[in-house]
């Protein structure tokens, strides 16, 4: 199962904390995690082996959403940001547009993420 890790800047940090919580269930073999690029930083430093995409605003998330449209991406966790301004918004709602399209689970808030994590 590929899940999806994406956290705009003032979430970083709470995604990096939620992995670390969640270690037991992520390190499972048959899940493997994939990012854009500077979440993914973080990510691979927190201990987790995670495939970089492109940085978001250089169109990691329009990679991201072409991996859900194949069906190569199975769940997305974004914690997003909506007290900031981003360059590439449309790239973040053609992700998420995908997802609903391709019946993709999205979370998009940690409260959400703690829900779908549970249900792996
Ligand atoms: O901008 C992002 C999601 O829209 C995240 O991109 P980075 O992980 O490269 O910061």
């Amino acid at each position: 199962m590929e899940i999806a890790i994406i956290a705009h800047d003032g979430k970083k940090a709470e995604m990096v904390q939620f992995l670390n919580e969640h270690k037991k269930i992520l390190l499972q073999k048959e899940i493997s995690l994939i990012s854009t690029g500077t979440t993914g930083k973080k990510v691979k430093k927190a201990g987790f082996e995670v495939i970089r995409m492109l940085s978001g605003p250089m169109g990691g998330d329009a990679q991201i959403a072409a991996r859900v449209a194949e069906g190569k991406c199975h769940m997305v966790l974004f914690f997003r940001d909506p007290l900031e301004k981003h360059p590439h918004e449309p790239d973040v709602l053609m992700l998420m547009r995908l997802c609903d399209v391709h019946d993709v689970p999205l979370a998009t808030n940690l409260a959400t993420a703690e829900l779908l994590i549970k249900a792996i």
